[in-house]
C-alpha cells in the first residue's frame, strides 16, 4: 500500500512518514534530496518520536492525540525546526478493535504544500483499513457486525469483546477502563453459560455499577464473542477519583416465577407472554376491560423481572385533579429506584399527552422498566398516540371469555381475603353459578362477591346461600347464547353497557340501535338488565 503511494508521489516534493501508535516514526519514503536533508536536520526520521506531549503541535502527535486527520503548516508547528514544513497526519484505526494502529503522514516543504495532500493520505489510510478488515478473521468480522448493529440500535453504551479484542462506543469508553475488559469477559461468560442472552447488573472495577444486557455472538460451541449493552446508573456515571481495583462482583436481579392463576388457554397464553417479556427492557402496554386484571398482570411482570425491586404507580385517572403536580411527579420519577407502572393511561387528560410522550421516548432510549395499563379504547382517545411508544402489548381477556379460570382465581382471591383460613373453598354449586355469569366487572366484581360471601360464611366453605343477592339466581346465565354470532353480540352489548355505566340510551346510541332493540336483544341474550344502574 505504502509502495503504491510512493509511486503516486514519485515526482512530488513530498515524503511519506509512517509512525507507530506511540508516535515514533518507523518508516520514511519518497521525497527529493533537498526535502530529505531538511527532514534529517529537523530529526524527522525513523527512530524519532513525535508525541504531542514532547514536541507540541505536529502532524503525527496531534493526529494521534485527537484520533482524526490533522493538518499543520509552518508556524502552527510548536517546534521551530518544523516551521518550514507542512504536514498532514491521518490515524490508521483498526476497523475491528477501533484502536489507533499508527499514523500515516505526508510532509512537504511549506512552499510546496497543497490541499490534495490530505485527500491522498486519507484515501491511502482507507485502503489500509479495508485491508486490515479483510485480513481479520471471520470471528472478528462477525463480532464487528454485531457491535455495529447494537451501536445503531440506541443510546446505550456498547462493548463487544472476546479474549483478544474489545470494541467500545465512545459512551462505553467513558464507563469502562482497560482493566474492565477481563472483568466483563469473565462476567458475561459466567452469565451466558447455557443461554444466549442475560440481563443483570455488573459492578466494574472502580465501583461503577451498570445494568447490562449480554448477548452471545455466533454459535455456542465456537462463539465469536459477546456484545454487552450497558446503561450506567446515573449516580455512577462519573468514575470515583480514587479508583479502587476491587475484584469484580456481580449484582444480579433476582427474578421470581409468578404463576398467574387460571387454566384457560387465554391465561396460559398470558403466562407465556409474561415469561417472554421478562428478558425485554421495553415499555409494555397492558390493555383490557375494567377490572380484568391489567394491573395484576403488570405487577406480576414486574415481580418476574425484579423480585426485590419496588415500583412506583402513577394513576392517569387521577391526573386531572392536579395535572401540574401529577406530571411533575412523573418527571421526577427516578429510574434507579425501580420500575414505573402507569395505570389507566387511556384516562390521561389531553393536556398532558405531549409531556408523557416525551417521558416515554426518553424511557425507551434508556430502556427503563415502564408498564402501563389502559382500557381497550385508548386508541380512539387523545392518549392514543402514546401507544406508539409501546412495542410490547399484552391483552387481558375479559373474565367471561375464560370462565375456566374462575375456580383457580377464586382460590387465590379467597386466600388473599382470608389468609388464615387456607383450604377454604367454594362449594361446587356456588362455583357453578359463578362460572355461568357474565362478570361485566370482571375479576374485580368476582373479588367483591367473594369478599362479601366470606363475611356471610363466617369461616366455613362458601355455598350458594352465602353469595350476595343477585348472584344466587341460576337463571341469570349467559349460556342461552349458543352461536358465536350471539356470543359476539353479547360481548358488544355488555361492553357498551359497561362503558356507559349502564346508561341504556347511550349504550343503544353507541351500538347504533334503538333503545327498544337494545332491550329486546338483552332479553333474547339473557343479559340481566338489573345489574346495570337504572336510568
Ligand atoms: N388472575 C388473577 N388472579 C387473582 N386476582 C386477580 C387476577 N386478576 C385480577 N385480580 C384481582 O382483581 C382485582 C382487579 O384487578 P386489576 O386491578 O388488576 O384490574 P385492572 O384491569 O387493572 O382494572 P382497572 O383498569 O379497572 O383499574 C385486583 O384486586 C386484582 O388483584
Amino acid at each position: 500500500m505504502i509502495d503504491n503511494l510512493v509511486l503516486h508521489l514519485q515526482d512530488a516534493p513530498a515524503t511519506i512518514l509512517l509512525a507507530d501508535s506511540a508516535a515514533q516514526i518507523v518508516d520514511r519514503r519518497a521525497g527529493d534530496a533537498g526535502l530529505r536533508a531538511r527532514l534529517d536536520r529537523a530529526y524527522v526520521a525513523p527512530g524519532f518520536r513525535y508525541a504531542e506531549e514532547d514536541t507540541g503541535t505536529n502532524g503525527i502527535g496531534t493526529a494521534l492525540e485527537e484520533r482524526r486527520p490533522f493538518q499543520v503548516s509552518g508556524g502552527e508547528h510548536f517546534r521551530e525546526a518544523l516551521q518550514s514544513l507542512a504536514c498532514v497526519g491521518v490515524p490508521i484505526i483498526h476497523p475491528i478493535t477501533r484502536t489507533v494502529e499508527g499514523i500515516l503522514d505526508i510532509t512537504s516543504n511549506l512552499s510546496d504544500s497543497n490541499a490534495l495532500m490530505g485527500a491522498l493520505a486519507q484515501s491511502a489510510v482507507r485502503e489500509i483499513q479495508s485491508r486490515l478488515y479483510a485480513e481479520s478473521s471471520d470471528r472478528e468480522q462477525l463480532l464487528l457486525q454485531s457491535f455495529l448493529q447494537a451501536s445503531r440500535r440506541g443510546s446505550s453504551a456498547v462493548v463487544s469483546l472476546n479474549q483478544d479484542v474489545i470494541m467500545t462506543t465512545p459512551m462505553a469508553a467513558q464507563i469502562i477502563d482497560t482493566s474492565d475488559q477481563a472483568l466483563l469477559w469473565d462476567w458475561a461468560c459466567r452469565m451466558l453459560a447455557g443461554r444466549d442472552e442475560f440481563i443483570g447488573e455488573v459492578r466494574l472495577a472502580d465501583n461503577v455499577t451498570v445494568s447490562a444486557t449480554a448477548r452471545r455472538v455466533g454459535d455456542s460451541r465456537t462463539p465469536a464473542g459477546i456484545v454487552i449493552e450497558m446503561r450506567p446508573h446515573p449516580r455512577d456515571t462519573k468514575k470515583s477519583p480514587a479508583r479502587q481495583l476491587a475484584s469484580a462482583s456481580t449484582v444480579e436481579r433476582r427474578t421470581e416465577t409468578v404463576k398467574v392463576p387460571g387454566r384457560s388457554l387465554s391465561t396460559k397464553r398470558l403466562q407465556t407472554e409474561l415469561e417472554r417479556l421478562v428478558a425485554i427492557d421495553a415499555p409494555v402496554l397492558v390493555t383490557g376491560e375494567p377490572g380484568a386484571g391489567k394491573f395484576f398482570a403488570a405487577s406480576a411482570l414486574h415481580r418476574m423481572q425484579d423480585a426485590d425491586g419496588h415500583f412506583t404507580v402513577f394513576d392517569a385517572g387521577t391526573a386531572s385533579v392536579d395535572p401540574v403536580a401529577w406530571i411533575a411527579g412523573l418527571v421526577n420519577w427516578n429510574k434507579v429506584d425501580g420500575a414505573l407502572i402507569i395505570r389507566h393511561l387511556d384516562l390521561l387528560p389531553e393536556q398532558l399527552v405531549s409531556n408523557v410522550c416525551a417521558i416515554l421516548s426518553e424511557a425507551v432510549d434508556n430502556r427503563a422498566h415502564i408498564i402501563a395499563t389502559a382500557g381497550e379504547g385508548i386508541r380512539q382517545g387523545p392518549a392514543g398516540r402514546l401507544c406508539d411508544h409501546f412495542m410490547r402489548r399484552i391483552e387481558i381477556d375479559p373474565l367471561r371469555h375464560r370462565s375456566e379460570d374462575i375456580a383457580d382465581i377464586s382460590v387465590a382471591l379467597l386466600r388473599k381475603h382470608s389468609p388464615d383460613r387456607t383450604g377454604l373453598r367454594l362449594q361446587p354449586t356456588a362455583l357453578q353459578l359463578l362460572v355461568a355469569r357474565d362478570w361485566p366487572g370482571n375479576v374485580r366484581e368476582l373479588e367483591s362477591v367473594l369478599a362479601s360471601s366470606l363475611l356471610r360464611s363466617m369461616g366455613s366453605d362458601i355455598g350458594v346461600q352465602h353469595l350476595p343477592d343477585g348472584y344466587r339466581d341460576g337463571d341469570l346465565r349467559r349460556r342461552n347464547a349458543s352461536t358465536s354470532l350471539e356470543l359476539a353480540e353479547r360481548d358488544a352489548l355488555l361492553r357498551a353497557l359497561v362503558e356507559t355505566d349502564g346508561n341504556k340510551l347511550l349504550a343503544a346510541q353507541r351500538l347504533g340501535v334503538a333503545r327498544s332493540t337494545l332491550y329486546r336483544k338483552m332479553r333474547a341474550l339473557g343479559i340481566d338488565g338489573s345489574r346495570f344502574l337504572p336510568q
